[in-house]
């Protein structure tokens, strides 16, 4: 497939006009998706201060907030930073990691819903769980299947207004109208810490692309990562092998192999 919005295509406008990607993430994912951003083509920002985050927010083309450590200062600045997005039309992408763990991880993330995020990112037992669904996650990894979360993200996407992504071993797309599964990546990829952090990271920068199609945009970043990932796969030896295999194959994904190899089907 090779379209106005193909997964190729959007991957070769980034790569023309590399977008600036401001994010706010946790300790463990900003080296590795600082790389990611970089290996796709983009220009990622890792910035937080809650003196500062509101500025920069109206400078990059995409905005995103991921929550998985967590502090009150940092909240503020993710307050500042999705409100002056909104302001500015800028994308805003929600990684709401881990929020059923405790009830100051659940408030943030309520007020950050409040704030009208563009896209939001999870593992399965996140999405369940957002959707007010008993999920069995423990900590930020996912124990549910991505198939338990399609109803969920459905309901928030009409709930929100938003493109909702669940991710996992075929991951599912929805803007509560249009739905997609995306199949390929690899079964060491959640054994690599903070790939789906990166991998929101990800859907910034293409969202900065594509500021009016969240959805086109969030398929193509999953679409990405699915092939890099099964590139990277048939390379490693196991998950430390894997994670610098993941971004040379990403660094030397190509568009025309991307609308070749990505396997997004309408659901
Ligand atoms: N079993 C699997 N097989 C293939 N790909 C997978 C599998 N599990 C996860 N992935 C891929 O890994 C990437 C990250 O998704 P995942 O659901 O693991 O994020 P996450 O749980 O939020 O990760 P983290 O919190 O560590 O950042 C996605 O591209 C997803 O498609
Ligand atoms: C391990 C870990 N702990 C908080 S955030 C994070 C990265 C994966 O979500
Ligand atoms: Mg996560």
């Amino acid at each position: 497939m090779q379209d106005q919005t193909s997964p190729g295509t959007l991957l070769g406008e980034l790569r023309a006009q590399p977008p600036l990607v401001h994010c706010i993430t946790n300790f463990v994912a900003m080296n590795i998706a600082a790389n990611v951003l970089l290996a796709a083509g983009a220009s990622p920002a890792m910035v937080h201060a809650e003196e500062e985050a509101g500025e920069f927010a109206a400078i990059a083309g995409a905005l995103t907030i991921n929550i998985g450590t967590l502090s009150s200062a940092w909240l503020r600045g993710m307050q500042a930073a999705a409100i002056a997005a909104g302001r500015a039309g800028k994308p805003f992408v929600l990684d709401p990691v881990a929020h059923y763990a405790t009830g100051f991880r659940r408030a943030a993330v309520d007020r950050l819903l409040e704030l009208g995020p563009t896209v939001i990112r999870g593992n399965a037992s996140e999405i369940i769980a957002l959707a007010g669904g008993a999920s069995r996650g423990q900590g930020v990894d996912s124990r549910d299947h991505v198939e338990q979360a399609e109803d969920a993200a459905r309901l928030l996407a009409r709930e929100h207004g938003a493109t909702i992504a669940v991710t996992g071993a075929v991951d599912f797309v929805t803007d509560g109208d249009r739905a997609a599964r995306i199949e390929g990546g690899s079964a060491l990829m959640p054994q690599v810490t903070a790939l789906g952090c990166s991998l929101t990271c990800l859907i910034g920068a293409f969202s900065a692309i594509r500021p009016g199609a969240p959805f086109e945009a969030t398929v193509a970043a999953l679409a990405t990562f699915s092939v890099a990932g099964e590139m990277a796969a048939s390379k490693a030896d196991g998950p430390g092998s894997f994670s610098w295999c993941f971004l040379d194959a990403l660094a030397a994904l190509d568009a025309a192999t991307l609308d070749r190899d990505a396997r997004v089907r309408a659901a």
